[in-house]
């Protein structure tokens, strides 16, 4: 099935924001490492924060979904291994992170994944547990998912991982640190990608009463060991989801509420706020309501622009959705992590969005995918049919790039927005958004 996405001549006004997914993500990880009940406050509940709960269940934690926020009752060091296998389905953050801990658990477990989580680079991880004496043996392709970690716990010490792969090696031995006898040393080398997720850990790890000191550059971060505290935690809204509807308040002149919004974030992907200031769309905040208004006095987007996505990788999709339509010139570069997320994103951007007309090039650093130049128009022609690649993030911007077509675009993959944003067609229908379920030969089944 398809979903054929219908030309939107105006944005209506308000859109509610879900939770953030790396934020839910750390606070149900770390209040699972705390012995006693913590309490997460205005979580996300969506397939890969609910992977997260099913893997943190699997090891003991007791966790009760309550009206707008959860109750966990952690297991501190006492992981017990319930069902020996921990699936991570698509999400890079469980898979890494449960690799990572799973050290400490009371027997051998299997963590594994879906095919394209099968499918992603995992080697630096598994080079940094070996070197901290971790016991991790791959079952099928070196350096893959899936893998068995046979427990037995590691000491700590000194590893090194590569900067310019993913955050979450990183993150994931920082998650396990603390339960080690000796602080752990985490040496990251070269270009360091994708630093907010880092921050967001440490801030996460600090919140449970976790040591954590940091070189300026962020090159050696040390892990103490001790006891995860339980906590309350407060998660604000998504800015990489929010980056959908910002970017389609950026293609309309107008007024749009963003809710469940705050500028009290460490998420990198807040960036997008800058992108749009800069594309001459006003902003304002109301941290009392949780508020974010864009006030677009733009008819036609255009200009010279560049943008450094190092710290923002997972916005670099929406990037290429709006710049096709700033007429001018929109340079993203900074973007080569995300050749190993769900789909190799730069690439996917440029193949669709070129099957769409759009005057994109990609440009490569070293040899890979690191951003895009756009001549963008006001106008595509559309009545296409265009691949999501596997990845909802590359749905929900094809989503947004099909909204100023003149006929409509048919998209595949739409199911997947249940991984970050489960209510994506509630809130664009809020918008004016029309979009109907087809089977691709122009039968239309029923209406999203
Ligand atoms: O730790 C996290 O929650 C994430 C870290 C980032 O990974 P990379 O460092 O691989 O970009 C990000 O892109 C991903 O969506 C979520
Ligand atoms: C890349 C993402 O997540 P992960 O790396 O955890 O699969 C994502 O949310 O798009």
């Amino acid at each position: 099935m398809l979903l054929n996405v219908n030309p939107l001549n105006n944005l209506l006004e308000k859109a509610y924001i879900p939770s953030s997914k790396p934020e839910t993500q750390r606070a149900i990880l770390a209040a699972t490492l705390a012995q006693g009940k913590s309490v997460v406050r205005n979580d996300l509940r969506c397939l890969e924060t609910t992977t997260m709960k099913e893997a943190c269940r699997a090891i003991g934690a007791v966790i009760t979904e309550q009206d707008g926020y959860l109750e966990i009752e952690g297991v501190g060091r006492n992981l017990r291994s319930n069902k020996r296998v921990i699936d991570a389905l698509g999400s890079g953050l469980v898979f890494r992170v449960f690799s990572a801990i799973t050290s400490f658990s009371n027997t051998p477990e299997i963590i594994t994944g879906d095919k394209i989580l099968r499918g992603r680079v995992m080697a630096p991880l598994f080079d940094a547990l070996d070197q901290l004496g971790a016991k991790v043996s791959h079952i099928a392709e070196q350096g893959q998912a899936p893998v068995v970690n046979w427990g037995g716990g590691f000491e700590g010490g000194r590893c090194v991982i590569p900067g310019n792969v993913s955050s979450q090696f990183i993150t994931a031995i920082m998650f396990a640190a603390p339960l080690a006898a000796k602080p752990t040393e985490i040496e990251i080398v070269g270009e360091i990608l994708s630093i907010s997720y880092i921050k967001q850990t440490i801030q996460a790890l600090e919140i449970a009463g976790i040591q954590v000191e940091c070189s300026d550059n962020f090159s050696v971060i040390t892990v103490y060991p001790g006891e995860y505290q339980p906590a309350e935690y407060a998660i604000s809204g998504d800015y990489t989801s929010s980056s959908y509807v910002i970017g389609a308040a950026a293609l309309y002149p107008g007024k749009t509420i963003l809710q469940n919004m705050s500028l009290v974030s460490l998420q990198g992907e807040k960036a997008i706020l800058d992108v749009v200031e800069k594309l001459g769309i006003e902003i304002s905040f109301d941290e009392q309501l949780q508020e974010l208004t864009l006030i677009n006095n733009q008819g036609t987007l255009s200009g010279e622009f560049e943008f450094d996505a190092s710290d923002y990788p997972n916005i670099v999709p929406t990037l290429a959705a709006i710049g096709a339509y700033v007429e001018g010139t929109f340079r993203v570069i900074g973007g080569s992590i995300t050749r190993l997320h769900k789909s190799p994103r730069i690439k996917a951007m440029v193949s669709e969005l070129q099957k769409m007309g759009v005057d994109i090039q990609p440009l490569f650093k070293d040899g890979v995918y690191d951003g895009f130049e756009i001549h963008g128009k006001a106008q595509y022609e559309g009545g296409l049919e265009l691949s999501s690649w596997g990845d909802h993030r590359i749905f929900m911007s094809l989503f947004i790039a099909s909204l100023r077509c003149k006929t409509a675009n048919q998209l595949e993959g739409y199911a997947d927005v249940i991984c970050s944003f489960p209510d994506f067609f509630t809130e664009f229908e809020r918008l004016g958004a029309k979009f109907t379920e087809t089977n691709g030969q122009g039968e239309v089944k029923k209406e999203a």
